[in-house]
């Protein structure tokens, strides 16, 4: 493996790309895992990040809120398109991309791998995508994933088609996150993994199969793999990218208990399609609640110009901070229809007892009393499979709301950035409220505001329990929040928004 970069000895790198900057304090260890000289050949023209006092005292709403807060880039449709766009063969232009440490390790991983990244210097959300002319990705390299889970359930498909092998690493926090399934059905189509810690998990070396390293022909006989992705939609996702480069028919299969965030796994299947490959999903095809994918491969061609919708998920705190602090909260282009679970979004605050309504010019708006009002109610017994990620930010409102909530149907969110059904109810209990495990999800119980006081809220290096702290703070004095820096994870600047969104209803 000469040549691959040992991030053990990289050097210190500067604000964007240094990891730790989103880690935990207690995880920084910040020589130790350097992704820009492990995994990024130019610079990466980040907007520096402004920095916010560590634990950062979350802002009380001072009234009902009339706000307009415009979401950046959706951080699952950047990163997918950043890998649709490495494997075509003609340069693709991105509008609109997410900026976000998430983005910017997809982007290092790329051009670690020889594709081109080159960001627009007048607008840094504009970025062109050219893939190496030999169609081959650089092997010999290390990708660093930091806590991404799209980097590192996505990018080792790619990993298939280099030259030689590639390693991958992470946050150590990221050594946590289950990645055997993804593994097993890249193994199933040829690759070596080498563990380096436990198996299943990073860090990793995969060795490409060198048959696939030169063009596979056209011809070459369908292959059929089967894996288990109850953890992960991203399991499917990678194999389903992966797998339009095969030059072969590929049928997969998930033999397991969950299929969580299908929407997750139709976008990636839209965006295939959007690329000129087809993937059609069947229900059951074995009569035993297996689910299979069949893909037709073919040359893999985003357009020449892909806009990129806003991150719907992201717009859940902020939308729900009209839910919690009383008020209006408005989100532009909104789009009329979508895949991301984002757009369910509307629907469940409107469960809560908002009113929810998307005008024709794609402002999506959303009113409510407030919870001091006692309008906002629990959900009550409610799947949530479907759209796991969104969780923090309904907890958020469930915590606070005039009724009981059971969010069901996540048990897999054990495994994202942190142990998100075991943190959230260490924090909900923290400040006074009610909250237990349940098997595959969350009790929320309804304790009443006056019940509820401010603590110093920890994070987990999770982006999204940062922003559920920050919406626990609208309406209970004193929160703080630890490491409020890890929202850069998908949000470029979300303190920034958050005090826009206080500051315009100040008026
Ligand atoms: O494919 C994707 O872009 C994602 C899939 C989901 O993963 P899980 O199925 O692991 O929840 C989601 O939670 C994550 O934020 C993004
Ligand atoms: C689970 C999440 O992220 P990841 O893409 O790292 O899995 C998330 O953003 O909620």
């Amino acid at each position: 493996m000469g040549g691959m970069t040992n991030p053990l000895t990289a050097a210190q790198n500067d604000f964007e790309n240094n990891p730790d900057q989103n880690a935990t304090p207690r995880q920084t260890h910040a020589p130790a895992q350097s992704p820009a000289a492990a995994s990024s050949g130019a610079a990466v023209a980040t907007p520096k990040a402004p920095s916010y006092p560590d634990p950062w005292p979350a802002p009380m709403a001072a009234g009902p809120l009339d706000a307009i807060v415009e979401i950046p880039g959706s951080k699952s449709l950047s990163n997918r398109y950043l890998i649709l766009a490495a494997l075509g063969s003609r340069p693709v232009t991105l509008v609109g991309l997410l900026r976000s440490r998430d983005t910017d390790l997809m982007m290092g991983a790329l051009r670690s791998l020889g594709v081109e990244c080159d960001v627009d210097p007048a607008k840094s959300t504009t970025v062109r995508v050219t893939p190496p002319a030999s169609g081959t990705f650089r092997g010999g390299q290390t990708v660093y994933c930091g806590l991404a889970g799209t980097v590192m359930r996505f990018v080792p498909g790619l990993a298939l088609y280099a030259d030689g092998p590639v390693r991958f690493d992470g946050d150590t926090q990221a050594y946590e996150r289950p990645m055997k399934p993804v593994l097993d059905g890249l193994e199933q189509l040829g690759a070596r993994i080498e563990y380096e810690g436990e198996p299943g998990f990073l860090p990793f070396t995969l060795t490409p199969p060198t048959a696939l390293t030169a063009d596979a022909p056209a011809s070459a006989p369908a292959r059929s793999i089967t894996i288990d992705s109850s953890g992960s939609s991203q399991f499917v996702s990678g194999l389903l990218l992966a797998a339009a480069r095969l030059g072969a028919p590929l049928t997969l299969t998930h033999d397991g208990a969950h299929l969580p965030s299908l929407p997750h796994i139709r976008m990636t299947m839209a965006d295939l399609g959007a690329s000129g490959i087809g993937v059609t999903m069947a229900q059951g095809e074995r009569g035993d609640g297996t689910v299979t994918w069949h893909v037709t491969p073919g040359d893999v061609q985003l357009p020449e110009r892909v806009v990129v919708e806003p991150d719907l998920s992201n717009a859940a705190p902020f939308l729900g901070a009209a839910l919690i602090a009383g008020g209006t909260v408005r989100v532009p282009n909104w789009p009329a229809s979508t895949t991301q679970p984002g757009g369910l979004l509307p629907e469940y605050l409107h469960d809560f007892g908002a009113d929810v309504r998307r005008t024709d010019d794609g402002v999506m708006t959303v009113t409510s009393d407030g919870v001091r009002s006692g309008a906002v109610h629990g959900l009550g017994s409610f799947d949530l499979s479907a759209a796991g990620e969104i969780a923090p930010s309904l907890a958020a409102i469930a915590a606070l709301a005039s009724s009981d909530t059971d969010l069901h149907g996540i048990a897999h969110l054990r495994g994202h950035e942190t142990n998100r059904l075991k943190a959230l109810v260490t924090e909900i209990t923290r400040i006074g409220g009610e909250a237990e495990e349940l098997d595959d999800g969350l009790h929320i119980g309804a304790v009443g505001l006056d019940r509820l006081h401010g603590e110093v809220m920890e994070t987990y290096a999770d982006h999204r329990m940062a922003t559920f702290a920050a919406m626990i703070g609208l309406v209970v004095s004193g929160v703080r929040v630890t490491n409020v820096a890890t929202t850069r994870k998908t949000i470029p600047d979300f303190p920034g928004l958050w005090a826009s969104l206080l500051a315009q209803s100040a008026h």
